[in-house]
């Protein structure tokens, strides 16, 4: 088979399959191997047929979107009796070796419709399918690689046999995030939206936007302090009141001059999203390096938005699948300007959604996210946290607007020097 999916697979029987099987952390480790074996406990109860779709293409955009688009065109083409779980890939240790893709359990009457569907797909040169079979004593599952079409779709010399593995001590994702899912360097960001141009117009517009000096090492006469937390814990309110406290220059990231394109790339995959606020981040670090020579200046958003969302988004589950604390992956990039403060506000949650509903205005699908999913509110909150360089310090946003205000201004002045 001359198409991709050995040499950039690897060896099947080196590899783990992990599926998320509830969203909420619970993963199914597997592995393969060349001799018939028991399958783990969990597979032994599955009574479905199954499938994998594994997405592996060459060029980092297209798989992205591909990935991206994946659960909506298997939601529409598949039986609704087809559930889909997402599964990863991966050599264990081995930075960026994590393959994307769903897991799919057919409990449906029409089982030729699946493999017409899934055959279809496997057509791609981006995609990778897989059937896995019930011995017939039900202990023992089979993986069957798929060459092409439904008609010729078993590759019998691919057989491998489901066993279980080791629980990885990490999440899966970990291993693919840097420069994937956080950008530790403007150049990295940058060439995102250089390979996006073709099927992105508006990334010209943005790498336009972006400077080329690295202003990191500037350090600036007027102390630079960041507002932090999670949608409605205050942000604005506090940076207004600061603004006006001070005589502060206010700024946010992503800066104003980025909102025509916002929405654009917020409909986009992580690996092109995250590359636009990780440039946007730039792009208010020479603003705030102009600004701070003539006065202190706020910052509504910056770094640690950027890093932390981006992190819990790529992981699922509770706040023990992040990276550790002190992990390289929460580290600051060293060509990003550091502010002198960075200022963390939390928020009880049944008094953020209080304030959310009396604010009444549209969110964001990630802020939508956030109501949804305590978990990953965790997660966002546990990886500001543990972000370096500076850290964040945590301020209880529940007392009133005024007393929060006296608060941080009592940091701003132990902190820096005005
Ligand atoms: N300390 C406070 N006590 C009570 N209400 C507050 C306090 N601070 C802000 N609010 C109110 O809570 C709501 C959310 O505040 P604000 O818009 O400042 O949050 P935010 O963090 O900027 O939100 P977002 O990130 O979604 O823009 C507003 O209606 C605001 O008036
Ligand atoms: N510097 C930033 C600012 C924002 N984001 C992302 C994270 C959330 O998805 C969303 C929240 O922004 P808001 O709705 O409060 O304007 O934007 C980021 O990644 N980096």
């Amino acid at each position: 088979m001359a198409k991709r999916s050995m040499s950039l697979l690897g060896q099947w029987s080196s590899r783990v399959f992990s599926i998320d099987l509830d969203k909420r952390g619970a993963l199914l480790n597997f592995a393969l191997t060349e001799k018939p074996q028991q399958a783990p406990e969990t597979f032994r109860n599955i009574q479905e047929r199954c499938y994998s779709v594994l997405v592996c293409g060459d060029d980092r955009i297209q798989s992205a979107r591909f990935y991206w688009g994946l659960e909506d065109l298997l939601r529409n083409e598949l039986p609704a009796e087809c559930e889909l779980l997402p599964v990863s890939s991966y050599l264990p240790h081995v930075k960026d070796s994590l393959i994307r893709g769903y897991f799919l359990k057919d409990a449906s009457e029409c089982p030729s419709l699946t493999r017409r569907v899934l055959g279809a797909l496997g057509l791609s040169e981006q995609v990778q399918v897989c059937s896995y079979l019930r011995g017939p004593d039900g202990g023992r599952w089979s993986q069957q690689l798929w060459s092409g079409s439904e008609n010729q779709n078993m590759d019998v010399s691919k057989t491998c046999y489901v066993v279980p593995s080791e629980e990885a001590n990490y999440h899966p994702s970990v291993l693919n995030m840097e420069n994937s899912d956080v950008f530790y360097c403007r150049a990295e960001a940058c060439k995102v939206l250089q390979e996006s141009c073709d099927i992105i117009p508006e990334s010209r517009a943005v790498l336009e936007l972006v400077g080329k000096t690295d202003a990191s090492r500037h350090s600036p006469d007027f102390p630079v302090v960041v507002i932090e937390g999670l949608d409605a814990t205050g942000k604005t309110t506090l940076t207004e009141s600061l603004r006006e406290a001070l005589g502060a220059r206010l700024l946010r990231s992503p800066p104003q001059c980025l909102s025509p394109w916002r929405a654009v790339f917020d409909r986009e995959p992580p690996l092109i999203r995250r590359a636009f606020y990780a440039l946007g981040n730039y792009i208010t670090a020479e603003q705030m390096g102009k600004e701070a020579s003539q006065a202190p200046v706020i910052v509504d958003r910056y770094w640690h938005s950027t890093a932390s969302y981006a992190i819990a988004t790529a992981v699922s589950g509770p706040v023990s699948s992040l990276p550790p604390e002190g992990s390289p992956l929460f580290r600051w990039p060293p060509d990003l300007l550091q502010p002198s403060l960075v200022v963390l506000l939390t928020l009880d949650p049944q008094e953020r959604k209080r304030r959310l509903e009396a604010r009444g205005q549209g969110q964001t699908d990630e802020e939508q996210e956030l109501d949804h999913n305590l978990l990953f509110r965790l997660r966002v909150e546990e990886a500001y946290r543990r972000v370096r360089g500076p850290a964040c310090v945590v301020v209880d946003a529940g007392p009133s607007a005024d007393k929060v205000l006296q608060q941080v201004l009592l940091l701003i002045k132990e902190h820096c020097r005005l």
